[in-house]
């Protein structure tokens, strides 16, 4: 394992960011696009893949499964893929580094194949709940062994004899829910799962696209998912649409810029991830929808963002959290220069992402000055309009904290410095050079 170096970043009070923001590929779609195309017999084409270093895990990992994955130009990828049941085993331990999606997806892909395969992460990774998946991946017969509490490294053996099964989630988790289907694609008969909440639904799609029987109701008692098990997947031609939870930074720092007017063009606004923008507008922001279109079985636009006028704090409705949940620390930081508080609540999850990002927001905004009171499950910004600054933000190798709180600083008196912004590369490696290229006035300290 090689030692991690930080490299700490400091953001300026910046104005006028303009200009056009071309944003990567989605994060969660280019995982799925990957595994599928694995599983589908034949030859899937991907362009705009996220060439980050999650995805780019994933497609090591998916080579050491024995699909063949070649990129055969800029974001543009080939999948030579084995069918469903089709996996062979791993020969060496898969490393996922900071990718919860990555390593959770894939220990359901192969849950119901007769293979073992032994998992690890970064430091990071190696911190974050497994058992949420190895619950249960052991209903369909799957056996796994490991430290105690279901965390990494960890060897999961598929199932020989796999069972179809029915699972309700126990958390609103687009992992555990897409960790169960890709399980269910090689046991026998149907495989049901119900979301009480709905989470964004791209494996659903992705089924569907790939010429899986699934079947999607929503019933009382929530979302039931039923798939039938064992079908042989077509490949496919998949264009990712360009990630949501990326977009969300160059637009929150055009927000904060004073004076910023900017395009961000082709963003997936899928309604299960397109709940940071609703509540942008609620709070006041100036932000247009222009030329709405669908791609690829996505509905997308790009996004016009005028920095203007004075925002306003709200209550984030708890049951809107799914379809935003990694955007809360890049709100949090928006909220700090709105007027009044924003209560973000319903949002417990957050405490086991890459980060306890409750925590690590809380202790940010603090650092630089900002009002704010945490609590179990959630966080209310007492937003002034101002933030001080001059503080030092712990990262906790967590991209989306570094990203928040340089977007932070481009509007606080003093500069804000994020002690690592390695971590940005997981999924945004485009990141420093983008907000350059926009005028923002971020460095590596
Ligand atoms: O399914 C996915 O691609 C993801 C689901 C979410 O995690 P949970 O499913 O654990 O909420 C989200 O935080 C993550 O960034 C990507
Ligand atoms: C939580 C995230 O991703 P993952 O779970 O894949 O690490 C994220 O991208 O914010």
């Amino acid at each position: 394992m090689t030692s991690h170096q930080p490299r700490p970043a400091t953001a300026h009070r910046s104005s006028g960011l303009s200009g056009s923001a071309t944003i990567p590929g989605d994060k969660s779609v280019s995982h799925r696009a990957l595994i599928f195309g694995t599983l589908a017999v034949g030859e899937t084409r991907v362009t705009g893949l996220l060439e980050g270093e999650d995805v780019l895990g994933t497609a090591q990992a998916m080579r050491a499964f024995g699909a063949q994955v070649i990129r055969t130009d800029r974001g543009a990828w080939t999948i030579h893929g084995l069918g469903v049941g089709g996996l062979m085993e791993p020969e060496d331990v898969i490393d996922c580094g900071n990718a919860g999606t990555g390593v959770r997806l894939i220990m359901g892909m192969m849950a119901t194949c007769p293979i073992s395969a032994t998992f690890t992460g970064d430091a990071s990774l190696r911190r974050r709940p497994m058992g949420r998946i190895l619950d249960p991946l052991r209903l369909f017969g799957a056996t796994s062994m490991g430290r105690d509490g279901g965390l990494l490294p960890l060897t999961l053996r598929g199932a020989a004899d796999p069972v179809p099964v029915e699972y309700a989630l126990p958390v609103p988790s687009a992992q555990v829910k897409s960790a169960v289907l890709f399980a269910g694609l090689n046991a026998p008969g149907e495989t049901v799962v119900i979301e009480r909440e709905a989470t964004r639904d791209h494996t659903e799609r992705m089924l569907h696209g790939f010429g899986a029987e699934v079947a999607v109701e929503d019933l009382p008692e929530g979302r039931v998912i039923r798939l039938r098990g064992r079908p042989e997947l077509r490949p496919q031609t998949i264009a990712v649409p360009r990630d949501p939870s990326s977009a969300a930074f160059p637009v929150v720092a055009a927000l904060i810029a004073e004076g910023s007017e900017i395009v961000v063009p082709n963003i997936c606004l899928n309604p299960t991830r397109a709940g940071l923008y609703q509540t942008l507008a609620e709070m006041g922001a100036d932000i247009v929808h222009d030329n709405p279109r669908e791609e690829g079985g996505e509905p997308v636009a790009d996004l016009r963002v005028r920095h203007g006028g004075t925002l306003r704090g709200i209550e984030v409705p708890p049951d809107r959290a799914p379809s935003m949940i990694d955007e809360y620390p890049v709100l949090a930081c928006l909220a700090a220069y709105a007027e009044g508080d924003t209560v973000m609540r319903g949002i417990g999850e957050l405490r086991v992402k890459e980060s306890d990002r409750i925590a690590a927001v809380v202790a940010g905004l603090r650092a630089n000055g900002v009002e704010v009171t945490e609590e179990p499950d959630g966080m209310i910004v007492h937003g002034t309009g101002k933030v001080s600054g001059g503080g030092t933000v712990a990262t906790h190798l967590d991209h989306r904290i570094a990203m928040s709180f340089l977007c932070l600083g481009l509007g606080a008196d003093k500069p804000v410095t994020v002690d690592d912004a390695g971590p940005i590369a997981t999924s945004f490696p485009s990141f420093m050079g983008l907000m350059h290229t926009l005028g923002a006035g971020i460095e590596a300290a």
